[in-house]
């Protein structure tokens, strides 16, 4: 992967600590927001991620690339790409039990990735620094040990609720989002 020194753990970033909660090694995770673009079921044209996290620590992830996700023909466009590392990087910092929000996201593209394909994503966090969480993810054609398509490193960094309340209907949030007190 090449990345920026924004997205490399600093000297003194620490491994992330699993906190009570976290689901257990192999339990599928749910999707955080029924219209979210990346894992939302209700998104008419969303990647429908499917998820699960093997060891508590990591996510693992499907996505089939449709119709809808092309930029050249019968290709997928690169931000919808970028847009499966985001969601699937997302998800693996979730699995610390707080809210965090994309900062910064790099992205290598290595392979084109045809309408059909199915994607094979991971992603895991290299180390975390005060509010900020250094991730990586990457992206295999057609199988889990598949040749690389993708690769993304990002910068996270935690938020509290209120920044989700501001712009958002904190009941909808509340209705679909047990794990964290709403409360702005
Ligand atoms: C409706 C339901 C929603 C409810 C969700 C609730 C919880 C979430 C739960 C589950 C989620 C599960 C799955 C999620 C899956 C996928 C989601 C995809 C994630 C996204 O798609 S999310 C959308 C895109 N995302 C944004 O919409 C962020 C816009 N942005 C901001 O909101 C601010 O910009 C913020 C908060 C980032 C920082 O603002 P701030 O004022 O809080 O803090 P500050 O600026 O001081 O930064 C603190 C330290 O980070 C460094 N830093 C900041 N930005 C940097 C950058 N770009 N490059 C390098 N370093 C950076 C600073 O340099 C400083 O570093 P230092 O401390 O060393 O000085």
């Amino acid at each position: 992967m090449t990345r920026s020194s924004l997205t490399t753990p600093p000297p003194g970033a620490v491994p992330p600590v699993t906190q009570p909660g976290t689901p257990a090694p192999g339990t599928a995770l749910d999707s955080h927001y029924s219209q979210c673009f990346g894992c939302g079921a209700g998104h008419p044209t969303g990647l429908h991620l499917k998820a699960a996290t093997p060891d508590g620590a990591t996510v693992e992830a499907e996505f089939t690339v449709g119709e809808a996700h092309q930029g050249a023909p019968r290709l997928a466009h690169g931000g919808v790409l970028a847009a499966a590392m985001d969601e699937v990087i997302g998800m693996s910092v979730y699995l610390f039990r707080k809210p965090y929000v994309t900062g910064r996201l790099e992205t290598d593209y290595l392979l084109p990735v045809p309408v059909g394909t199915t994607l094979h994503l991971r992603a895991w966090c290299n180390g975390i620094m005060g509010r900020k969480a250094y991730l990586e993810a990457e992206g295999r054609i057609g199988a889990p040990d598949g040749p690389v398509a993708v690769r993304a490193a990002a910068l996270f960094v935690e938020v509290n609720m209120e920044h989700f309340a501001k712009h958002g209907d904190v009941a909808t949030i509340a209705a679909e989002h047990h794990d964290y007190e709403v409360n702005p």
